[in-house]
């Protein structure tokens, strides 16, 4: 039976990387896909990953009518075996209800990728609505990691290299770049605090971080285990 499988995490988790995967696994087997995305970084009409793969794909805009596109192309005697739509975060919940109608109507598989949610820690519309209607959610199994080690959970974004909870919920952009909005991928400890990595540095050079006392710095314990202990 064909299924709505939302494959989600926060952005630099190998989302697009998968998609890509999944594109040429199916296709190495003689299966047919139809690939969509909408705002990929690499521009209109393309899916791409930080690995420097990238396939063309239909921009599926906010007008895009989904289940319509796939019915028309079946008509005209188009094969779809399976659908890989990317940045999912950006459809509109219409768009997704319009995904489930091809897996149910048209008994498609249809894989969705996405970030689940925004700079402020709220869901995208359209990942809410897929994970009200997939058949199957999947966290990415490559975590990536906050500065502190932690796993990343929440994506922050950064205006002229300070986190910022305010602005418009849809900007293209990436991780690792210091231009006007940039993005950075946290744990929720430190989304909370809003400390990136470049503001936990700011911090750690802060004189009244260290002791700078050298009679306040324990002696350490003899290797012999005979001093104290539980310090
Ligand atoms: N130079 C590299 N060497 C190995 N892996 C890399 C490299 N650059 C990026 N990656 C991997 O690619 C992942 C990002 O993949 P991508 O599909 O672009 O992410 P997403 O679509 O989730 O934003 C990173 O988390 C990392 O695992
Ligand atoms: C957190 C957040 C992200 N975006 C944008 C930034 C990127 O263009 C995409 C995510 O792409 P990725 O392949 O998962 O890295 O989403 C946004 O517009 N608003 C946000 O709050």
């Amino acid at each position: 039976m064909a299924e709505l499988a939302f494959f989600s995490g926060t952005m630099d988790c190998g989302k697009s990387t998968l998609a890509l995967q999944i594109q040429h696994n199916r296709s190495a087997r003689g299966l047919q896909g139809l690939i969509f995305t909408r705002n990929d970084r690499a521009g209109e009409g393309r899916l791409s990953s930080r690995l420097g793969l990238v396939t063309e794909a239909v921009e599926a805009d906010e007008d895009f009518d989904f289940h319509a596109h796939l019915v028309h192309y079946l008509t005209a005697g188009g094969r779809a075996d399976y659908v890989i739509a990317d940045e999912a975060q950006f459809l509109s919940p219409v768009q997704v209800d319009q995904l489930a109608r091809v897996v149910d109507d048209l008994g498609i598989d249809v894989f969705a990728f996405g970030i689940t949610t925004d700079f402020r820690t709220r869901l995208f519309p359209g990942s809410q609505r897929l994970i009200e209607l997939a058949d199957r959610v999947e966290v990415l199994q490559v975590e990536a990691l906050c500065w502190c080690g932690a796993r990343a959970t929440h994506n922050a974004r950064t205006v002229g290299g300070r986190m910022v909870v305010e602005g418009a919920q849809v900007v293209v952009g990436d991780v690792g770049r210091q231009g006007a909005v940039g993005y950075e991928v946290l744990c929720r400890r430190h989304h909370r605090r809003r400390l990136t990595a470049a503001a936990a540095r700011a911090g750690t050079l802060s004189p009244d971080v260290l002791p700078v006392d050298g009679a306040d710095i324990p002696a350490p314990a003899p290797a012999n285990g005979s001093g104290p202990r539980g310090r």
